[in-house]
C-alpha cells in the first residue's frame, strides 16, 4: 500500500499564509465586483464552457479575482466557470471561482453570490482536496461566510473592503424551518416530487427560494432546512458545477455541521471528473438530506 506523504510544517504554514491572503483578496474584491454591477447587467458576446451566454458582470469579477489571486505567490492554478481552461500561476494551491452565481438575478436587481473553493491538487480536484471554502452574498449587505480549519465564520464586508466577523462558529439551526428547490417542476423525477410535497405538508416548513443558489444556501445556513438543484429527466446532472458550486457548497454545510448528498453520497464524494462537469446538488439539515436520500433509493 502507497503511504501517502505528509505536508512538511514549513507547507503547511505557508498554505495557511496562502488561504488566509485569498479570502482577503476575496473579501476586499467584494464591493469592488459590486460596485461594477450597474452598467454590465447586459450579455456578453461569447458563450461559457456550460453554454451558458454570461452578462458582461460575470466576466468582470472573472477577470479581476483572476488577476488578484493569480497574483499571489501560494497560488498554483486558477479555474472559474466562465473559462474553459485553467490558468497556470506558478505553483500552490489551486482555487476555483463561481464569479457570479445567479446571474440571471442581475437584471431583476435580485441576489447574487461569489463562490471559492480552495484545493491543494491540480484541477480539476476532488472533494477530499478541498481546503477551505467561502462565498460572498451580495444581499442588502455584503457578507461573507468561510469554511476553514473546521469551522464557518460569517464576516459583513464593507464598502472599504473591511470586513469583521460577526458570526463564528456558524452551524446549522437544530429546527429547520426552510426549503428552496431549483429546476422545472415538470422536470423533477417523481421520488423528488413526491419527497417536496411531504416537506411542503409539513407546518414549520415554508419556501424560500430565490434563483441565485447562494442566496438560497445561506437562507437554509441562517434557518435551517433544505436545498436542491435536482436531478432533471433531460439532465441527470443537473445544473450545477462540481469543482465550482458543489463541492464547495458541500464543504461548507457539511463544516457547519449539516449534510450534503448528490443523491446518494456525500458532495465530497462525487467522483471528480471534467472541470465543468455537473452534478445534483442537495444540501441541509442531516435528517432533510437522509430523507430524501430514501426517498431516491426507492
Ligand atoms: O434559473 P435556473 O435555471 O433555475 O437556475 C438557477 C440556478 O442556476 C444558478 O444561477 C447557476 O449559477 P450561475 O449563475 O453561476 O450560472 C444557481 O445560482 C441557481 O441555483
Ligand atoms: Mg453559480
Ligand atoms: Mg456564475
Amino acid at each position: 500500500m502507497a503511504t501517502e506523504e505528509k505536508p512538511t510544517s514549513t507547507e503547511t504554514a505557508s498554505n495557511e499564509t496562502t488561504i488566509t491572503q485569498i479570502l482577503d483578496v476575496v473579501a476586499r474584491a467584494a464591493p469592488e465586483i459590486r460596485a461594477g454591477l450597474p452598467g454590465r447587467r447586459i450579455y456578453a458576446e461569447q458563450n461559457n464552457p456550460s453554454g451558458e451566454t454570461p452578462m458582461e458582470a460575470d466576466i468582470y469579477a472573472d477577470e479581476m479575482l483572476c488577476e488578484r489571486l493569480g497574483d499571489l505567490d501560494g497560488v498554483g492554478e486558477y479555474a472559474s466557470e466562465e473559462r474553459q481552461e485553467v490558468i497556470d500561476t506558478g505553483s500552490g494551491l489551486s482555487v476555483c471561482v463561481d464569479p457570479l452565481d445567479g446571474s440571471s438575478n442581475l437584471k431583476p436587481n435580485n441576489t447574487l453570490g461569489t463562490i471559492l473553493a480552495v484545493y491543494d491538487a491540480p484541477l480539476p480536484a476532488a472533494g477530499s482536496d478541498m481546503v477551505a471554502a467561502a462565498y460572498v452574498l451580495y444581499g442588502a449587505t455584503t457578507t461573507m461566510i468561510t469554511a476553514y480549519d473546521d469551522t464557518v465564520t460569517e464576516y459583513v464586508v464593507q464598502d472599504d473592503g473591511e470586513y469583521e466577523a460577526v458570526r463564528e462558529d456558524v452551524t446549522l439551526p437544530e429546527d429547520p424551518s426552510v426549503y428552496g428547490f431549483g429546476g422545472r417542476v415538470p422536470e423533477w423525477i417523481d421520488p423528488f416530487t413526491e419527497y417536496v410535497r411531504e416537506v411542503e405538508s409539513d407546518p414549520s416548513m415554508k419556501l424560500r427560494y430565490g434563483g441565485s443558489m447562494i442566496g438560497d444556501v445561506n437562507q437554509v445556513l441562517t434557518y435551517g432546512g433544505i436545498f436542491a438543484y435536482p436531478t432533471l429527466t433531460d439532465h441527470p446532472e443537473g445544473k450545477l458545477r462540481v469543482q465550482f458550486e458543489g463541492y464547495p457548497v458541500g464543504y461548507i454545510l457539511e463544516t457547519a455541521g449539516g449534510r450534503s448528498s448528490d443523491g446518494e453520497q456525500s458532495l465530497m464524494d462525487v467522483e471528480k471528473d471534467g472541470l465543468h462537469s455537473r452534478t445534483p446538488v442537495y444540501v441541509g439539515n442531516e435528517e432533510l438530506i437522509e430523507r430524501l436520500e430514501a426517498a431516491l433509493d426507492d
